[in-house]
């Protein structure tokens, strides 16, 4: 339902230089996807999402929403369909109670009152921010701000929803009542999600889609899982002797590990063959007296990503 193909796009400067902030980007999402859009400072994050809301026009490729190309004339209905949330701005006015501008943004996009009054209950209730609906603006915290944006966002029940960045600054536990609204919204109203961000924790919870950019390119697109399963990073374990060892007998071994470290009674080592640990933790068991054997690979989502932004130029999964 939201396609890019190709997309490429150019911010101007003087003396005619440019930035390609996107290099030809294509994706795809398809309804009722949740889909993190990550990428390192300036991969081109910001410039997707103002594309996505017509704010920008690609200077080559097209975007597709509902296979209508995102111009003047669909423009206008699109618009209607979509929800917002920028997470360093707010929707919110600032000296009114939080409430007051929910019912008006309910009011911009023609949402019966009642229906309006209901969904702001509703929501209100599951984000645990009740208490703070008649208090204006200024005085929320960061994180019944974000919440409250993200009700204005979702008020007339969208079909797309966007958010830039919206845990910046959110505390562990706002971020996981907001996360677990939004699934539980996308559950049951099949609504899509397209959400940049830098917080890999939010990603890491969920197998959903993502798509990883970095200087205008796509690195990876396909699921948060496939992506741990196919990218190879190299295991590492470590054997603890019930007594000191010496590091002249394990010789033959060393050079055929990455890393091969010794010390007092434990061995560590790292590779990326497998059979070559099967072989040496084989030997070890054969010859001496084995107290402990532990895994120490880590595989976690924020390394990969690093490792992958590194190496742009290998692909992995999907694409
Ligand atoms: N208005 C602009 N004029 C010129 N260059 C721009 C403009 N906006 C963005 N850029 C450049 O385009 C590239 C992509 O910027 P963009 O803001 O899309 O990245 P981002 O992924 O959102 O970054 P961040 O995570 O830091 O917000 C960067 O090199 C940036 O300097």
């Amino acid at each position: 339902m939201i396609k890019f193909e190709n997309v490429v796009k150019e911010y101007k400067l003087k003396k005619d230089k440019a930035v390609t902030a996107l290099k030809g980007i294509s994706f795809e999402i398809e309804k009722g996807d949740i889909c993190f859009y990550l990428g390192p400072n300036g991969a081109g994050k910001s410039t997707t999402i103002k594309l996505l809301l017509g704010i920008l026009k690609p200077d080559d490729g097209k975007i597709l929403i509902n296979n209508n190309e995102l111009k003047k004339k669909y423009k206008k209905e699109y618009l209607k369909r979509i929800g917002i949330s920028i997470g360093n701005k707010s929707h919110l006015i600032w000296d009114i109670p939080v409430i007051e501008s929910l019912k008006l943004v309910g009011k911009l996009y023609k949402v019966p009152e009642k229906v309006s009054d209901e969904r702001i209950k509703y929501m209100a209730e599951k984000l645990n921010i009740t208490h703070v609906l008649n208090k204006p603006a200024k005085f929320l915290s960061l994180g019944e701000r974000v919440k409250s944006d993200m009700i204005c966002a979702l008020i007339h029940e969208p079909e797309i929803v966007y958010l830039d960045e919206p845990t910046i600054g959110v505390d562990i536990l706002s971020k996981e009542i907001i996360f677990e609204f939004i699934k539980e919204h996308n559950e049951k109203n099949k609504t899509t999600f397209f959400i940049t961000t830098h917080d890999i924790s939010w990603v890491e919870k969920v197998n959903t889609k993502l798509i990883l950019i970095d200087k205008g390119k796509k690195i990876y697109s396909g699921e948060v899982e496939k992506l741990k399963q196919n990218y190879k990073i190299p295991e590492s374990f470590m054997i603890e002797f019930d007594k000191k060892i010496d590091i002249n007998n394990f010789l033959d071994f060393k050079d055929k590990f990455l890393e091969f470290k010794t010390s007092d009674n434990k061995i560590s080592f790292v590779s990326n063959n497998h059979n070559v640990h099967i072989e040496f933790i084989n030997y070890c068991f054969k010859n001496y007296n084995v107290v402990r054997i532990n895994e120490m690979t880590n595989k976690k989502l924020e390394d990969i990503i690093i490792s992958i932004t590194k190496k742009e130029s290998e692909k992995y999964g999907q694409f």
